[in-house]
Parts: C-alpha cells; structure tokens; sequence
C-alpha cells in the first residue's frame, strides 16, 4: 500500500462574493498516494484551480479535513502552513509565469533553489531529464515545451516533494506537450508527487488515477 500523501475528506470551499457564496468545492473526497500522476479533471468552472490551491496550503477549505503527509491543513498556524507549502512546488499553464525571463536556464534552477532554501542545484539534471546543453540559454531562447520542461525541473532544485501544475499542456501544441508529460513521468519516477489539472487526453491517458469533477450544483459534484 503506497504512502498517502494527501487525504481529502468532506472538502468544500466557498468564496463569498458581493452577490453572495460561490460554493466552488462541494464534499471533495479522496486520496492521493505518493505514486503515479493524479489527475483532476472536469470543465472549466468544476473547481479544479480551488482544489489545487488548497492542495497547495494556499487557502484553507470552507469545512472538511485536507491533510498532507499527515499534517492537519486546516488547523495549523499560519506559520506551521508556511513551512507545509514549502514542499509544494506549483506550475501555472502559461510557461512565461514559471520562470524568470531575465535569468538563463541554470539561474531559473538556481533561483528556485535559493527561493525554497535548498542547497546549489544539480545542474547535472538538465542533461539527464530532456535539456542537454541549455544551461546558459535564455529563457526565451527555449520553445513553449521546453519552458514548461524547465519549470517543472525548478521543482526538484527546490527539492519540492508535491508538483501540483494547472493546465501544464493546454497552451502547447501536442509535440511540446509530450516533452511536459515526460517531464511529469520522470518526476514521478523520481518519488516527486505530481498532481495535474488537465482535460488534455494525452494526460488523461498516463495518469495513474483521475479523479473527475463535475459542474457543482445544489447536489454537489456531479461526481468525484
Ligand atoms: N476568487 C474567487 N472568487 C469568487 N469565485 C471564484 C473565485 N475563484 C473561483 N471562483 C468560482 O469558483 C468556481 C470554481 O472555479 P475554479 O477556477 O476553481 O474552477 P476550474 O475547474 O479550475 O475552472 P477553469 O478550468 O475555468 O479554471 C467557479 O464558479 C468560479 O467562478
């Protein structure tokens, strides 16, 4: 039985706006065990970005019980979630919100590296996982995919133990998206913990788990 990394019970999260309570999470119930890719899926609007914040350590639920490695989300202080969050390394869709456009390839590692206060990254890992001789690229120099490859690559400078990334493929076209999906899968075979919210088939298709969400209504998800 694989370790749970995270375990999610009776999750909702509303966000009260001025024309009343947007519930955007409703009684989300699962687990997420350190193996294989997890998926969220579900149309836009179903909560996927919320559930990954809250993952994150980023904002509390609304009720319900949101552990990582055992920490009780929901109860710790303000400062004990700080520390939490450092072992969460977040990847947005658009590749340019990722790094830093102004350092090249090796500072982006090491930036993130000294952001998370992790030692001098192993520049070693560009070669071996899918940027060989980029080290001193622009960032710009890189295609989209490449990009997107890098910034899941800051992640393991950052020594982050969680990836959690928000469409990683939509804004690629299916060529760049497989260098993304095989940056996932390495990480995962690496003991990183990767969760993403896709719709995109081509990640449907290696996930180890997908956990649907449908369009929140009176009754809740329509499944999860
Ligand atoms: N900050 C916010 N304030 C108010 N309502 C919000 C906020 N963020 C999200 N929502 C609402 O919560 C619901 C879930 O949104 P969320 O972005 O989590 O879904 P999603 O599945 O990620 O959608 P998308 O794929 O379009 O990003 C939607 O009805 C959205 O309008």
């Amino acid at each position: 039985m694989p370790d749970v990394v995270y375990s999610v019970r009776d999750v909702v999260h509303r966000y009260r706006t001025p024309s009343g309570d947007v519930t955007a999470v409703q009684e989300a119930t699962f687990d997420i065990p350190a193996d294989g890719l997890t998926v969220l899926a579900g149309p836009s609007g179903s909560g996927k970005s919320t559930l990954l914040r809250l993952l994150g350590v980023i904002e509390r639920p609304t009720s319900g019980e949101l552990t990582l490695h055992g920490n009780d989300t929901v109860r710790l202080t303000e400062r004990a979630r700080r520390a939490l969050r450092r072992e969460v390394h977040l990847v947005f869709q658009s590749p340019v919100d990722n790094l830093f456009g102004y350092l090249n390839v090796r500072d982006n590692l090491r930036a993130a590296a000294q952001l998370s206060g992790a030692g001098e990254p192993d520049i070693g890992m560009l070669d071996r996982l899918g940027l060989p001789g980029t080290a001193d690229w622009a960032i710009s120099a890189l295609s989209g995919g490449q990009q997107q490859r890098l910034a899941f690559l800051t992640a393991l400078a950052a020594k982050a133990s969680v990836v959690l990334a928000d469409e990683p493929t939509s804004q690629l076209d299916s060529t760049s998206a497989r260098l993304v999906i095989d940056t996932m899968l390495d990480l995962v075979k690496l003991g990183v913990t990767v969760v993403a919210a896709s719709h995109d088939d081509a990640v449907l298709e290696v996930a180890a788990r997908v956990y649907g969400l449908g369009r929140v209504g009176r009754g809740g998800h329509d499944r999860l």
